[in-house]
């Protein structure tokens, strides 16, 4: 389970979250969605321990984020940040010695099934391959916690319904959690347990997606557009 208790985050002087509460239970998928600057990033990289909080507390599995859970999170980042002169192959081999529990062969698979060619530079790979291969880097981390962030944004829109259906076949929900921001929302709303509303800095609402199908037989947009309309600006 992850744990936000009373989290502020201030970078200099912009407030991006204020006062957080909320536990994210194990074994589900969830969306943090929001408006751009909402403080979805600042979310997962506190939870990933890549930024430490003003005030509070993001515990991961009762660990206290800081360095210690970069062993069991992994985090795709916004950011493409691999070494341009690598092939594909080279960058997933260069991966397995960077994490031990990083598995070679569920990375190969990932990188066929993401129509990627392994001797390809990742320099000249377009925008929504290099995004490909950042999924693929990140799934195939053999951790409990799985953090990504915006990690369709560069597919295009046609393939983007497949990719994250398959997806779903390298996740083991009995043994992982995935918490993923995007403002993909109808594309991801097959894949999602549970949606948080973050507005200005703080959380607004939560959901079941599956409460939301079945009983208010209602989808995420729309209930999203209720959730808005409804919360003061
Ligand atoms: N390193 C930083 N230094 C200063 N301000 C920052 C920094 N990172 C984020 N912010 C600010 O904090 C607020 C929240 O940013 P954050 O990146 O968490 O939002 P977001 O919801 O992920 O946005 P987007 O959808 O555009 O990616 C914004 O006002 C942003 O400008």
């Amino acid at each position: 389970m992850i744990t936000f208790e009373n989290v502020s985050k201030t970078y200099i002087t912009q407030k991006a979250l204020k006062d957080i509460n909320i536990e994210l239970p194990k074994g589900k998928i969830i969306g943090i969605i929001g408006e751009n600057g909402s403080g979805k990033s600042t979310m997962l990289k506190l939870i990933a321990g890549l930024i430490r909080p003003t005030k509070g507390f993001v515990k991961v599995n009762d660990i206290q984020t800081n360095r210690r859970v970069s062993e069991i999170v992994t985090y795709l980042s916004e950011l493409d940040a691999y070494y341009a002169m690598y092939t594909v192959k080279q960058t997933m081999d260069f991966f397995a010695t960077q994490y031990k529990d990083f598995d070679l062969e569920k990375a190969n698979q990932i990188m066929k099934f993401m129509k990627l060619e392994p001797s390809q530079k990742v320099k000249n790979l377009s925008k929504g391959n290099r995004g490909r291969l950042k999924i693929v880097l990140s799934l195939a981390r053999d951790v409990p916690y799985i953090i990504l962030d915006e990690p369709f944004s560069g597919l295009d829109p046609m393939v983007r319904e497949s990719v994250v259906k398959g997806l779903l076949s390298y996740i083991d929900l009995e043994k992982q959690t995935v918490i993923i921001t995007t403002h993909e929302i109808q594309e991801v709303e097959a894949l999602l347990d549970m949606i948080v509303v973050i507005r200005n800095g703080q959380i607004i609402d939560t959901k079941s997606v599956e409460k939301l199908h079945e009983q208010e037989q209602m989808s995420v947009v729309e209930w999203l557009k209720n959730v808005y309309e409804n919360a003061p600006a």
